[in-house]
C-alpha cells in the first residue's frame, strides 16, 4: 500500500494535505467461477516500484488464503501489462530501499511462481524485463496482438540472476532461451506465439482473460491436491535453488547497480526514455 498527499482547501480557506494509502493492485474474485484476478494498477506502466511489489505480493498472499481456484494477472494500463522494474528505483539509490525493492521482486516472483493454484497471465500490453517475470512465473499465457515481451537485461548491459531466467528455461526450449537471453531479445507478440513463450493470442484484454480462465476451468475435474503436488515437483528444484542464493543475489544486485558505469548507463537508459515518452 503506497500513501500519497492529497491537496484540498478546506472550510477555513486553507489548503491542507491529508494523507491516503492507495492500493496499487486490486483483486477481484468471480463467484461464479471462483477465480481471482489480480490487477496492476500504477500509472503509466506499471513500474515495479517498492510499492507496487509490496502490493502485488500482499494480493497474492490474499488469493492463497480465500480458497480461490485460480489466478489471473494483469494490468490496468491499456498498452503495457508491466514495464518492468522502475528503472528510478536503481537511479542514485536509496541503498535501504534497493535492497528491499530487489528483495520483494524476489519475493513476489517465489510467491507466483510456487502458488499451488492455476495461474495465468492476460499480457494486455508489452511486458518487457521485469513484466515478462510475471507472466513467465505463471502456467498460461494470453497476449494481445502488437506486443513486445522478453528478457532484455543484456542490451541494458546487464545480466539477469538465474532465478529471473528460470521460468524462461521452464517454457523456452534451451537452444531458444540461450539465444534470446544472449541477444536480449523482445519477442512481437506473434513471435512470442511461435518460439512458445505465450500460449494463445487474444485480440483484446476481455478475450485474453476469457482464455486464461478456459485454461484454468481444464483443471475443474482434477483432484487440486494432486495438481498442486505435481506442479510443487516440477518447480522445485528452482526454488531450492533460489532460496540458497537469494541473500548473495540481493548483494550482487546491490554492488552491481552502484557501479559507476551502470549509474551512467542507467541515467542515459532513463533519458533515452523520456526523450522517446516526449516525441510521441
Ligand atoms: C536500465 C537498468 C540498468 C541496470 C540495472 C542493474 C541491474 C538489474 C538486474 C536485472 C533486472 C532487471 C529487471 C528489470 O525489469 S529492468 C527494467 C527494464 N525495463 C525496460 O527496459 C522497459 C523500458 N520501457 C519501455 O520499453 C517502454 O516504456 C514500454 C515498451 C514498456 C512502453 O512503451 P510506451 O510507448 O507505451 O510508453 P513510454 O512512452 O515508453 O513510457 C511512458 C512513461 O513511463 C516511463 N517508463 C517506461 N518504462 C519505465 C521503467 N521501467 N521504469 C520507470 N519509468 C518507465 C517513461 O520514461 C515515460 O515516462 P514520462 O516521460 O512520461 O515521465
Amino acid at each position: 500500500m503506497s500513501s500519497r498527499l492529497l491537496s484540498f482547501v478546506g472550510r477555513t480557506g486553507r489548503r491542507r494535505l491529508m494523507s491516503t494509502a492507495i492500493k496499487l493492485t486490486t483483486v477481484e474474485v468471480n463467484d461464479k467461477t471462483g477465480i481471482a484476478t489480480l490487477t496492476m494498477c500504477r500509472p503509466p506502466v506499471n513500474g515495479q516500484n517498492l510499492e507496487l511489489l509490496l502490493d502485488i505480493k500482499s494480493s497474492i498472499n490474499e488469493i492463497k488464503n480465500n480458497n480461490s481456484r485460480g489466478l489471473i494477472i494483469t494490468s490496468a494500463s491499456p498498452k503495457v501489462f508491466s514495464a518492468g522494474l522502475d528503472i528510478l528505483e536503481m537511479y542514485k539509490p536509496d541503498q535501504q530501499r534497493l535492497r528491499a525493492v530487489w528483495t520483494e521482486l524476489q519475493n513476489v516472483w517465489c510467491d507466483l511462481y510456487g502458488i499451488s493454484v492455476p495461474t495465468a497471465a492476460a499480457i494486455n500490453g508489452h511486458a518487457p524485463a521485469g513484466g515478462c517475470l510475471l507472466a513467465t512465473a505463471c502456467e498460461y499465457r494470453v497476449m494481445v496482438p502488437n506486443c513486445i515481451i522478453g528478457l532484455n537485461e543484456t542490451q541494458l548491459g546487464i545480466i539477469a540472476p538465474k532465478w529471473l531466467v528460470s521460468g524462461y528455461l521452464n517454457i523456452l526450449p534451451k537452444r531458444v532461451a540461450e539465444r534470446a537471453l544472449t541477444q536480449g531479445r523482445l519477442f512481437t507478440t506473434d513471435e512470442a506465439l511461435q518460439e512458445g513463450l505465450i500460449d494463445e493470442i487474444a485480440n483484446s484484454k476481455e478475450e485474453a482473460v476469457d482464455k486464461c480462465v478456459a485454461f484454468i476451468g481444464t483443471f475443474a475435474k482434477v483432484n487440486p491436491v494432486a495438481r498442486a503436488l505435481t506442479k510443487q515437483q516440477f518447480r522445485a528444484d528452482n526454488l531450492r535453488q533460489f532460496h540458497k542464493e537469494r541473500e548473495q543475489d540481493v548483494d550482487d544486485f546491490l554492488s552491481l547497480v552502484n557501479r559507476p558505469e551502470v549509474q551512467k548507463g542507467i541515467g542515459i537508459y532513463l533519458e533515452g526514455l523520456k526523450k522517446k515518452a516526449n516525441k510521441q
